[in-house]
């Protein structure tokens, strides 16, 4: 692993690192961030951070403001990046922002050109807690959360891990990817035409089809004037499943806020409690 930045901040450590991941047979960049109480050695809880399309691992650690409050609660946040990256890395044939890089959707593709380099699932899910875990002083207790195609992840992954993880949150998360825009041209291109490859990576379908091994506490904000809410987003597939199974999800409206950092910026401390509460 090679240290590519070091900030000291609210008394905790920013990092940034690269390293070789077996996983995306590429390099990798990630982001850390470590509470004060983690300088002593005390193993700290760490929250899973997925960004959206178009980010880097650097968004959420510019813009969320997470650091004085995780840092009072002792959280560590992991954010890793949101595709495979590097010279041999096939993009979208037309470089859209909504496939290939920059919008790995947190799967394992199994289409060529992707199936090589696109394994974001498995990197999340195994590779990088089993990096963080031998590198960092961090407990075994972790959450997810994420926003936009960052939420699709942290949905589906915490489902379908809810050994693996306490609780999962998300912000303006894409929560029925196999009926919206950016959900099928991603389904598709990445795991074929074949639909019923696609449930897996649906948290709609998920719930509707009891894919968990337990019911992970799940807290949802989504802003009333998001851009992509009617399009794309859609809470109320999630909230109508969580209905009918008994789901113990927590979908919050926030009025007024939009798809940006700003709404997350104004609701992460209320995540950042939330999953404090389950470690
Ligand atoms: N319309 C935008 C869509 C991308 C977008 O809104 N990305 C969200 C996640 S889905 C984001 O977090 N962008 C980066 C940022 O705000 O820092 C574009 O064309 O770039």
């Amino acid at each position: 692993m090679e240290l590519v930045a070091s900030n000291k901040v609210v008394g905790g450590w920013h990092k940034r690192y690269r390293h070789a991941s077996q996983t995306t047979q590429c390099d990798m960049t990630f982001a850390i961030f470590l509470p004060e109480t983690a300088n002593s050695g005390k193993q700290v809880p760490v929250l899973y951070w997925l960004s959206g399309l178009t980010c880097t691992d650097e968004n959420f650690m510019q813009k969320a403001g997470a650091f004085k409050i995780a840092n009072e609660l002792g959280i560590a946040i992991v954010a890793p990046d949101t595709s495979p990256r590097g010279e041999n890395v096939p993009d979208d044939e037309h470089t859209a922002y909504d496939f290939g890089l920059g919008a790995g959707f947190y799967l394992n593709a199994t289409q060529p050109p992707y199936h090589t380099h696109y394994q974001m699932y498995d990197y999340v899910v195994k590779e990088l807690p089993n990096l963080i875990e031998n590198h960092f002083p961090v407990s075994k207790a972790r959450a997810i959360s994420g926003h936009s195609m960052g939420g699709h992840g942290a949905l589906t992954l915490g489902l379908r891990n809810a050994t693996r993880y306490s609780s999962i949150s998300a912000f303006s998360p894409i929560v029925h990817p196999s009926a919206c825009p950016w959900g099928i041209k991603a389904l598709s291109g990445y795991l074929g035409d074949d639909k019923t490859h696609w449930q897996n990576h649906d948290a709609v379908l998920l719930i509707k089809n009891k894919q968990y091994a337990r019911p992970l506490p799940m807290l949802v904000s989504q802003g009333t004037a998001d851009n992509f809410l009617e399009e794309q987003l859609q809470p109320w597939h999630l909230q109508k499943v969580a209905t009918e199974q008994n789901y113990p999800l927590q979908l919050e409206m926030c009025d007024g806020y939009d798809h940006s950092y700003f709404f997350i910026a104004s609701y992460i401390e209320k995540h950042l409690k939330f999953h404090a509460k389950h470690f």
